[in-house]
């Protein structure tokens, strides 16, 4: 390998969805890296896919996002897109019909709107207040359906807990694992031993994060969600190159990765979704096989989304309201459905509705199989018998994702400890997306702007190296594998590196007495690693010390 101060660090970016988008963007503003992204298809912004058509604007992917992180504010103030955000029309409201007994009834998301509400009985209602006092789980992980009837019982699981979850990952809630899928929620109980009064008290804390506010600032842009793709890919520094696709990720002996395309990368982000992972050769590097081949059985649950456009319509209730859901005791052939009235103006012709249609998820994933012409005649049957819709829609248009949502199911631990495994055993690798951390826009854009200031990071180190010759970093107690492996690799580079493990806590005397014992414990494990003799360790580990030299967390 040549000599890495005098050229750009290279990194490669998998996949041109948001993440990958997003972590391209980030690390095109470091000029001293050289940032290549690779898509395999002609299009970018992975599922988010905005659509004009007869006068209509829609969205056949993700139909909205928040600004819940604060990465995601950043990027879109960076990119210029605040002037261009638009929010959900219909002001306060968030108003949400769920179907019982076949009638859509009405519930809102504000306390008092709630207890007035139909759709619970009075007895649910009543069990409710009791979920402070049930015991809290002992278990690690619990099915959402295990937890949500011990804590509120089967009636608000079926009715509203199970649409709800379906409104947002279309998944099975006997499979959903409640601490992955709804960590909000677990971490109340397990904290506070209640949900309502954990999620009471954490609403206080952290106000933007709650379900009823996230709803009623739910955004996107004038022109639709492809702005931000769009925009990212327009602004970014990084070379993006569609048509173009990874089928290997090598590592080579000088610890540079060979994805196939142009000379090898120090570091590499992998956004394609797992599923993807299984096709992708290691080049007889068994153990990153292992890892990816585990990680490619993530499931993900299929989705398909139905526009259909009516210039004028007689609805038996106004479709106003964010949209409708079908909870799974109801066997209704579709999830959920949205209106245009009340998500964005100015995406309607005068006089005109539009409705989406989403159909599959955890329950029926076959549903997401239908052709274009069964689904409309599915969900016509389904407006003629809610709401009295005789009308034929005007416009149609469909897309199908066969694996839409990645799901954060029982056992989903196992994947994070892959991807972990994966991340602290072949350095200058990382995984962003929305299969870690969340599944929603403004998660998949966070996980990759963190993607990249990880990279940024881990290139810091190799850079000053080569300057100062002799490196020590001190490295987190907790993770101390990946400062030795931090230390072989820059070793490998050709820089002579001495490994530390210790911790920078405490007050200055006893940071001072730390640093004694990590500099002897630094040298005896660096003579080990390192072709160094005891005696001139010991003059470096010294002479470091007087100097204060360089402190890096891994
Ligand atoms: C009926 C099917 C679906 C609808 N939207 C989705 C599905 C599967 C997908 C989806 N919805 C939300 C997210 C983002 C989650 C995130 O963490 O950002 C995703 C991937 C947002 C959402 N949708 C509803 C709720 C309560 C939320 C959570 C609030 C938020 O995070 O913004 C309700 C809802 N979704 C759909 C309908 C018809 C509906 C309610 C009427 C469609």
């Amino acid at each position: 390998m040549g000599d890495v101060s005098s050229r750009k660090l290279r990194v490669a970016v998998i996949g041109g969805g948001l993440s990958g988008l997003s972590a391209a963007y980030e690390l095109g503003k470091n000029p001293l890296l050289h940032v290549d992204l690779f898509e395999k298809s002609d299009h970018l912004g992975g599922i988010v896919t905005t659509t004009e058509k007869d006068g209509f604007l829609f969205e056949l992917g993700p139909q909205s996002m928040n600004s819940k992180h604060d990465e995601v504010e950043e990027i879109i103030r960076d990119l210029g897109l605040v002037s261009n955000k638009v929010f959900r029309s219909g002001g306060k409201s968030v108003k949400t019909l769920i179907i019982r007994d076949g009638k859509p009834v009405e519930l809102k998301l504000s306390p008092s709107g709630f207890f007035s509400s139909k759709l619970l009985s009075f007895r649910a209602k009543l069990f409710l207040f009791l979920e402070p006092f049930k015991r809290k789980s002992k278990s690690t992980d619990l099915s959402i359906d295990e937890f949500s009837a011990h804590r509120f019982g089967r009636e608000t699981t079926d009715y509203l807990v199970d649409p709800m979850m379906s409104g947002v990952n279309g998944g099975s809630l006997r499979t959903l694992s409640a601490k992955y899928a709804l960590p909000t929620a677990w971490i109340a109980e397990q904290t506070k031993g209640s949900v309502i009064l954990g999620m009471l008290g954490a609403k206080k804390k952290h106000p933007r994060k709650y379900p009823s506010k996230l709803l009623r600032e739910t955004m996107s842009f004038e022109q639709g969600l492809k702005v931000l793709p769009d925009t990212l890919a327009e602004k970014s520094k990084a070379f993006i190159h569609k048509k173009r696709e990874v089928k290997r990720l090598c590592l080579q002996e000088d610890g540079r990765w060979d994805v196939g395309h142009w000379s090898p990368y120090d570091a590499v982000i992998s956004t394609a979704p797992t599923y993807s992972l299984q096709q992708i050769s290691t080049c007889r590097n068994t153990r990153l096989r292992e890892l990816l081949s585990d990680l490619s059985t993530l499931s993900y649950s299929a989705i398909s989304i139905l526009f259909l456009g009516f210039k004028d319509v007689t609805s038996r209730i106004p479709l106003t309201g964010f949209g409708c859901l079908a909870p799974t005791r109801e066997s209704r052939s579709f999830l959920g459905m949205t209106f245009t009235t009340s998500s964005f103006e100015g995406r309607t012709p005068e006089g005109g509705i539009g409705v989406n249609v989403f159909l599959g998820g955890g329950h029926n994933p076959k549903q997401a199989r239908f052709s274009q012409d069964e689904a409309v005649a599915m969900a016509r049957h389904e407006l003629h018998e809610l709401f009295g819709i005789e009308k034929a829609p005007q416009t149609v248009a469909y897309r199908q994702w066969l694996r839409a949502i990645p799901q954060y199911e029982l056992g989903y631990e196992h994947y994070e400890s892959s991807l972990n495994a994966a991340e602290e055993e072949f350095p200058g690798l990382f995984f962003a997306g929305n299969y870690r951390d969340g599944i929603g826009v403004p998660d998949a854009i966070r996980s990759g702007v963190i993607a990249a200031k990880r990279v940024n990071k881990f290139q810091e180190p190799a850079e000053r190296c080569t300057k100062v010759e002799i490196v020590m970093f001190i490295c987190e107690r907790e993770r101390p594998s990946r400062c030795l492996l931090r230390s072989s690799e820059l070793w490998s580079r050709g820089t002579l590196c001495l490994g530390y493990l210790g911790s920078l806590s405490g007050n200055s005397s006893r940071r001072i007495l730390l640093l004694v014992v990590q500099h002897i414990l630094g040298i005896l494990l660096a003579t080990r690693m390192l072709p160094v003799s005891l005696p001139s360790a010991l003059v470096l580990g010294v002479q470091s010390l007087s100097a204060h030299e360089p402190v890096w967390p891994c």
